[in-house]
């Protein structure tokens, strides 16, 4: 009788097995290809959210060859690979910083010599030796990031593409490799230096930068880096569970006053908003922001056709809101601040706040332990350290919004706390009862 352990590898390759089996049924039958690391391969998987059982299927092959893995690996050789996997940050963060992904052709194959001259035409002039240039490459081949097709010559994998041509996700990987690097290093420092901080000036982003502004203002110094941060933003927002169909269809805007205004706070470019308009003729949108988000440019990036309700205006949601409104809308707000500021942002709605007035809120919720799927878990631990790195803040369970709104004003009716199908974002929904 084969022991314990040993069993659970034989069960977990039997349901990759059969999970693996649902999905290239179901590939077949449509005639739809893998995704795949092949330069023209899919980047993505052609399984959509409705396609309900190789959509679940794919989620649990995922968590199922995750833990194989990591058993065939066994715990001693496990750790001494994890401890040591922050180099996959330091090839993938040279590849953005020296725009390696341009030097390489799209099609055939270049010499690391040719490759080092090229990269050094692109980086003014910048001389890196043949040696340091192919061993951050061949790195970051052992994360499917580039090919070896001949020894000696680079070319181009489906990861590797996306990252020259891909603009919202290039910038994911400079954001997050590039500059959240240092200040990730700097966490543990800050929370020595201010233990148990709220405050948005005492992060790992603060000692790492030297500064002692708060994050967006920060970021708002330098247009490069508040441009990477808002590209990085769409890359994060178009991943699984954040489409925008789970902020259209996730909560019932249809029910909300005919004609109604919702204001969209800390709405960045207004792409939410965009297309909560498109699919809702008769709400208009507000989009509000910080002045350092408004330039000519973005303003001038309202489709046409929805000139006539979607406005993209500036607004500090620490001040009193000027705009009387149907309902207040907050998507990924306010996991960026701790509840001091929380409490801070709900009470500036009251001078505005009508009886019945809705807030709705479309933002992480942590999942109790164990109960969520592999990678809604590890999505939402990471999002909560994140959080801390850049501000202080923290992801919060459903108990905690309902006590968020408790202490912001008792007037303040909690409705409920849901997370639409498939989405991994939840929706917080409260509503005005006082006058
Ligand atoms: C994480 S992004 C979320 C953007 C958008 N709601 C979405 O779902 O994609 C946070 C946004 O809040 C904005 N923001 C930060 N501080 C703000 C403030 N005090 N007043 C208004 N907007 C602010 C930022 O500029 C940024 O666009």
């Amino acid at each position: 009788m084969a022991s314990q352990s040993v069993q659970r590898m034989t069960v977990l390759s039997q349901e990759i097995a059969a999970k693996t089996k649902i999905i290239t049924d179901h590939l077949t039958a449509k005639g739809l290809d893998a995704a795949s690391f092949d330069v023209n391969g899919l980047a993505e998987f052609p399984i959509s959210q409705d396609d309900e059982e190789p959509y679940k299927a794919r989620l649990e092959l995922i968590s199922l060859t995750k833990e194989l893995h990591d058993i065939a690996l066994g715990p001693k050789e496990g750790l001494r690979y994890l401890a040591w996997d922050c180099v996959n940050t330091l090839s993938l963060q040279s590849i953005w910083e020296f725009k390696i992904a341009d030097a390489v052709p799209l099609d055939g194959k270049i010499s690391y010599e040719d490759l080092t001259a090229k990269v050094k035409e692109l980086n003014n002039g910048l001389s890196l030796s043949v040696l340091d240039l192919r061993r951050l490459v061949r790195h970051a081949i052992t994360n499917r990031i580039f090919a070896e097709p001949e020894k000696g010559f680079v070319a181009h994998s489906r990861t590797s593409r996306l990252i020259r041509e891909d603009a919202p996700l290039r910038n994911w990987v400079g954001f997050m490799c590039n500059d959240l690097w240092l200040p990730l290093a700097n966490v543990i420092p800050a929370m020595k230096k201010w233990p148990a901080s709220e405050e948005s000036t005492e992060t790992g982003v603060n000692l790492a930068y030297k500064q002692d502004l708060p994050w967006f203002d920060f970021i708002q110094q330098d247009q490069e880096f508040s441009k990477r941060y808002n590209l990085a933003m769409q890359a994060h927002g178009s991943g699984e569970g954040y489409s925008m169909e789970t902020v259209v269809k996730g909560y019932p805007w249809e029910k909300l006053p005919q004609d109604g205004t919702v204001v969209d706070m800390g709405g960045n470019q207004g792409y939410i908003s965009f297309a909560l308009a498109e699919a809702f003729p008769n709400l208009s949108f507000i989009v509000q922001d910080t002045a350092g988000m408004r330039t000519a440019e973005t303003i001038g990036k309202v489709p046409a056709e929805l000139q006539s309700r979607v406005q993209l205006t500036t607004h500090d949601f620490f001040t009193p809101q000027p705009v009387v409104a149907a309902a207040y809308f907050f998507r990924m707000i306010f996991h960026g601040f701790s509840d001091k500021y929380c409490l801070q942002i709900l009470r500036a709605l009251i001078p505005s706040l009508r009886p019945g007035a809705k807030v709705i809120i479309n933002d992480g919720a942590l999942p109790e332990p164990g109960t969520a799927g592999y990678i809604e878990d590890r999505t939402m631990r990471t999002l909560d350290l994140f959080m801390q790195v850049t501000v202080n803040a923290r992801e919060r369970e459903p108990d905690d919004w309902r006590d968020l709104f408790r202490r912001a004003d008792e007037r303040f009716k909690f409705n409920g706390i849901w997370q639409p199908e498939k989405s991994r974002m939840w929706f917080i929904e409260a509503e005005w009862t006082g006058e």
